[in-house]
């Protein structure tokens, strides 16, 4: 069975890159949502970007973005992925893939099951799934508020894309959520952290090799 792929979000400095890279991590997020503890520039993710290793995928985190924001973004920040953390729909996706050029991926918010009813739209569009925990609906961020959600809801999910999951994922929680749901791509922001926005070397270590160390990934039935 193939390793699953970790995406680790709201890379803000050049020890973060280092660390992703040294922890062999498949993905590095920038985000580009102004609020976020994770924000960066434009100008800050292409000083990321054109330093990280070959191969690494570089993915931009927005939120409702605009075309004038993203073009900013996309002329600026060699990128591989763009991942659309708001209200986007299935036709606003489209737009954007279409615009770009760039594979897409559209991030689900779940708590309840009917959260994923607008799945098969999107897997339509997008080019990959992100299976999200959704945020309170008081929250200021609509990601990254270290929130898991419950897994079973993805038990035994028939999907037409590739899906990641992420949610209040940790060193600890990791592997146990790759081998409940299956997953084989996983992502993270504030689990790899000492505090928000600021990345922790060790811990990034830590959750690139508990998700990479569970063996058999097989989904648990309910
Ligand atoms: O991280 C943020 O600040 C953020 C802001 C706005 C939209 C999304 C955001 N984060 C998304 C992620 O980094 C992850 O994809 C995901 O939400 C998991 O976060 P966490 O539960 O902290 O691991």
């Amino acid at each position: 069975m193939r390793e699953v792929r970790v995406k680790i979000c709201g890379l803000k400095t050049p020890q973060d890159l280092a660390a992703v890279a040294r922890a062999g991590a498949a993905c590095a997020g920038f985000n580009f949502f102004p609020k976020s503890p994770r924000y960066v520039t434009p100008a800050e993710a292409r000083a990321l970007a054109v330093a990280a290793p070959e191969g690494l995928c570089k993915v931009a985190l927005v939120v409702d973005a605009d075309d004038a924001t993203l073009d900013g973004i996309v002329a600026e920040v060699p990128l591989d992925m763009l991942q659309l953390h708001g209200h986007e729909t299935p036709a606003r996706v489209a737009e954007i893939k279409a615009r770009y050029g760039l594979p897409v991926m559209k991030v689900i918010g779940v708590a309840v099951e009917a959260d994923l009813a607008p799945l098969l739209d999107y897997q339509l569009v997008a080019d990959q799934i992100l299976v999200d925990a959704k945020a309170p609906k008081d929250a200021v961020l609509p990601g990254g508020n270290g929130l898991t959600f419950d897994w079973r809801l993805l038990v035994g999910r028939k999907w037409l894309k590739p899906w990641m999951l992420a949610g209040g994922l940790t060193p600890g929680n990791v592997g146990q959520a790759i081998q409940r749901t299956g997953a084989r791509q996983v992502d993270v922001a504030s689990g790899v952290e000492s505090a928000p926005g600021v990345k922790d070397a060790g811990r990034i270590a830590a959750f690139v090799e508990a998700a990479q160390g569970v063996k058999g990934g097989v989904p648990i039935l309910r």
